[in-house]
């Protein structure tokens, strides 16, 4: 079977004229044949397959929205190829083959018309992309339903909130019922109850549509709620693609056990009666001890403290993907 989208070998290198400084510099700029040459993205290959939900990953700058952009057909590789849904998107006579088959929303800014209701946004798309009566009445319910968006549909976009106004660019972006959605931080700014209503809707879509999803965000906990998947991205190029449990458990093995005590305790000696794989620091007031699983056990940490130390509280906690993605940015490794 064909996959839904198909990167292979693709960079792209940006050329910026080096600016030299007054108005004789502009001058000389303009006909100067000196670059810098940036290589936002270097050498990156993936596939996707139809109905897959994908974390597309990494700190900024690092190349996310430039492969995006190639995906949808905003910009064009520098070489390598890439092919979505059998058709390469930027290629003049396939663009808008491809335009059919995609959504896109970018938080960052909408796509929506600014003085017009939404209502009639969604109208003009429909007439864009010709979708039938039959089809807009039908994906028009489910939308405004999922997004809760019946209070705001006769409102200016640019009265609405960030959230409603988010929500009116997902159905949007979904209106023609393309088989890819690019999101690219699709919760950037929301509150907790307003992004996981906005998580929330994402799964009901892709439940229902089966929709092949690429999702760009900084926030793990979007990741943990929707992707099963995540490619790293790390300088523009894929430091990790695989399964979110794998890299859990190859960065996951350590656990730490906080406890508070009013007994004085010196560190160093602890850490020495504790044993191998144990490393103790202070946290907020609390004995912080992480231990690494391959050496101890929680219950082996947990005994020696309750038989040794009068203990007020105690608290048990894992890496959260945050912390390990964190390490990974970091040591720009994986396991
Ligand atoms: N149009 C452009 N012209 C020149 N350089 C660009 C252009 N677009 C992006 N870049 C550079 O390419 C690199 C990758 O940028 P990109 O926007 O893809 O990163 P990103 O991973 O999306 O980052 P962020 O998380 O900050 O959005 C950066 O160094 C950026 O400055």
């Amino acid at each position: 079977m064909m996959a839904m989208i198909e990167v292979k070998h693709v960079a792209k290198d940006f050329k910026k004229p080096i600016r030299k400084p007054g108005i004789v510099g502009m001058m000389k700029t303009l006909f100067s044949t000196k670059y810098t040459i940036t290589n936002a993205v270097k050498d990156v290959s993936f596939s996707l397959e139809r109905g897959e939900i994908v974390g597309y990953i990494g700190a900024n700058g690092a190349g996310k929205s430039t492969t995006i952009k190639m995906m949808c057909g905003i910009l064009t590789p520098s070489s390598g190829e890439i092919m979505v849904d059998g058709y390469l998107p930027y290629h003049p006579k396939q663009r808008k083959e491809v335009l059919k088959e995609i959504g896109v929303v970018f938080g960052q800014r909408t796509q929506l018309w600014w003085d017009l209701p939404l209502i009639e946004s969604l109208h003009i798309l429909k007439a864009i992309y010709d979708v039938s009566a039959a089809d807009y009445q039908e994906r028009f319910e489910f939308l405004t339903k999922v997004l809760e968006l019946d209070p705001f549909l006769n409102q200016p976009v640019r009265t609405l909130s960030l959230g409603q106004r988010m929500r009116a660019d997902l159905a949007a972006s979904l209106i023609h019922n393309p088989k890819i959605l690019f999101l690219d931080e699709p919760t950037i700014g929301l509150d907790v109850l307003v992004k996981d209503r906005m998580i929330k809707a994402i799964k009901e879509i892709h439940r229902v549509y089966n929709t092949t999803i690429v999702l760009t965000t900084h926030n793990m906990d979007d990741i943990t709620d929707l992707c099963k998947r995540v490619i790293i991205l790390d300088e523009g190029q894929i430091l990790y693609d695989g399964p979110i449990q794998a890299i859990k458990k190859s960065f996951g093995e350590y656990r730490h056990v906080s406890f508070l005590t009013k007994e004085l305790i010196d560190l160093v000696s602890l850490q020495e009666e504790l044993g191998k794989g144990i490393q103790v620091s202070k946290d907020d007031g609390y004995i912080k001890i992480t231990l690494n699983m391959a050496y101890t056990s929680v219950n082996q940490v947990l005994k020696q403290i309750l038989d040794n130390y009068k203990v007020d509280d105690i608290k048990i906690s894992e890496d959260t993907l945050e912390s390990i993605v964190k390490k990974i940015y970091e040591t720009k490794q994986i396991s």
